[in-house]
């Protein structure tokens, strides 16, 4: 076959991939950056595309997007951002979000008509505080896109309808997953609902179909979101969870039949094969790392050295990684907290109570995720941008008491991109059996449960204080 093109338009950066479509063998990449922020003009991550995938893209038979999840892309009749797109990690619609699931009727009823409890992550509470806080701005919505599928829609040929997939969509709020018979459905009442008026929604791409040409005629797979790109560029089989450790903290896994958490700690997203992929998703990961590295004044590694040379439970400090407000649990105001400071405390206990606070938010999204499920774990694994480091390597294994399995470092998103542009190009019913990323290491370490329960401790005891 031909060779594709996968891109991650994630949040710190765009990245893009050109593969070989019949094996995913990958023959070149790029990769640009976007403005940090939870706002941010859409019109950067076309810029940011334009230059990751300058050398690939006339390569390409097929392209696929991938893209951060959520965030609210609204445009007017000219097809211009009516304000900055409002992203995922963008906690201002906490107020938006509860009044919403109150009007439809409360947790159960709100899982049940969209997949999920709302939080502020979701497009639709972003279109509430849109109305609420800049009525001028509300009133020149015209049509309300994905991040994917802006960045889709810059790559497609003139004339291209507006498209999305089945997986980005059931993160907007207004679109049942498990609707008409399982490919969902747009439900354009909660949207207006929650705007006030109809906008114009973007055709739903069946999953593996083409959306038609880009610029140069290639083959213009739906896209879809990163977290489904992922699942698709690893191969996940039933039993695999996935953690991602990137902007976002994400534990995930591929099952067969839709969710419907009332407790809104999992979300009832669908993915790009027909299937579905419940997750539980932080605002808090690899930045938690970034953080800590600038106040001690070293880089990744140097922090990960340091770490790596204090005992397990920090001398006793514990932090609470809820930096940027947090999403599971449900603490949109919330804020970093750390105890168990005394004169005694190291610089190295410092580092290392980081490492293990990113490790116990993760814990907490796996546990979410597979007592919902009661689904068996057979395997988990570990990919994102922070798993690259040696001491996330060795902490999450010891405090989630099991070995973690190491894809090979690859840009997972831009590879389950790329894999569903083959599938685009190839017209069959299933995705192109690539193979598995070969090469995985299994992370193994002591399990260190005192960790998580002096973490589960200052969960429990800072719960009211936002
Ligand atoms: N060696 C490392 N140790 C810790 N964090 C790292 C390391 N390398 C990259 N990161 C962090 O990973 C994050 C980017 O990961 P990525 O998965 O690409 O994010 P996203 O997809 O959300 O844009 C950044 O916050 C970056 O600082
Ligand atoms: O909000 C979610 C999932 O629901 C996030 O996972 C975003 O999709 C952003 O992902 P990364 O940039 O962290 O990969």
């Amino acid at each position: 076959m031909a060779q594709v093109m996968g891109v991650d338009s994630s949040t710190q950066a765009t990245k893009a991939l050109l593969v070989d479509g019949d094996d995913g063998t990958v023959l070149g990449e790029g990769r640009a950056p976007h403005p940090p922020g939870t706002e941010v003009d859409p019109r950067h991550w076309c810029d940011a595309l334009d230059e990751a995938a300058r050398d690939l893209l006339g390569s390409a038979a097929a392209v696929g997007v991938g893209g951060q999840q959520h965030g609210m892309v609204a445009l007017d009749a000219a097809g211009h951002p009516v304000r900055d797109a409002l992203l995922w990690n963008d906690t201002r619609s906490a107020d938006a979000a509860r009044d919403l699931v109150t009007e439809w009727g409360g947790p159960q009823r709100c899982a049940e008509l969209v997949g999920s409890v709302l939080v502020p992550s979701f497009t639709v509470t972003k279109l509430r505080w849109l109305r609420d806080h800049e009525p001028d701005a509300a009133a020149r919505v015209e049509r309300v896109l994905l991040p994917h599928d802006y960045v889709a829609a810059h790559l497609a040929a003139p004339g291209t309808p507006p498209f999305t997939d089945r997986g980005d969509a059931s993160g907007t709020g207004y679109f049942s997953p498990s609707a008409a018979e399982g490919t969902g459905a747009w439900a354009p009442d909660l949207l207006r609902s929650a705007l006030g008026r109809d906008v114009d929604l973007p055709a739903v791409v069946p999953d593996g179909a083409s959306a038609g040409v880009t610029r140069a005629g290639a083959v213009l797979a739906g896209g879809t979101g990163d977290n489904m790109a992922a699942a698709l560029g690893l191969g996940l089989e039933p039993g695999d969870a996935l953690l991602s450790v990137g902007t976002s903290g994400v534990a995930s896994m591929v099952v067969a039949d839709p969710v419907a958490d009332p407790s809104g700690l999992v979300t009832g997203f669908a993915d790009a094969t027909g299937h579905y992929l419940p997750m539980s998703v932080t605002l808090n990961a690899a930045q938690v790392l970034d953080h800590q590295a600038r106040w001690l004044g070293v880089d990744h590694d140097g922090l990960a050295e340091l770490a790596l040379s204090a005992e397990p439970g920090a001398g006793g400090v514990v932090l609470l990684p809820y930096y940027g407000g947090e999403r599971t649990p449900d603490r949109p105001r919330a804020c970093g907290t750390w105890t168990g400071l005394s004169p005694a405390t190291t610089r190295a206990d410092l580092a290392r109570a980081a490492y293990e606070a990113l490790a116990c938010s993760l814990a907490d999204a796996l546990d979410h995720l597979t007592t919902l499920l009661g689904a068996e774990v057979r395997r988990v694994l570990v990919v994102g941008g922070a798993a690259r480091s040696a001491a996330v390597q060795e902490i999450l294994p010891a405090v989630l008491g099991r070995p973690v399995a190491l894809p090979p470092q690859q840009e997972y998103v831009a590879l389950g991109a790329a894999r569903q542009a083959a599938w685009a190009l190839a017209g069959t019913a299933t995705p192109p059996a690539w193979p598995a990323p070969a090469g995985s290491r299994v992370l193994e370490a002591a399990p260190t449960p005192h960790v998580r329960e002096r973490y589960g401790e200052l969960r429990e005891r800072t719960a009211g204080w936002s």
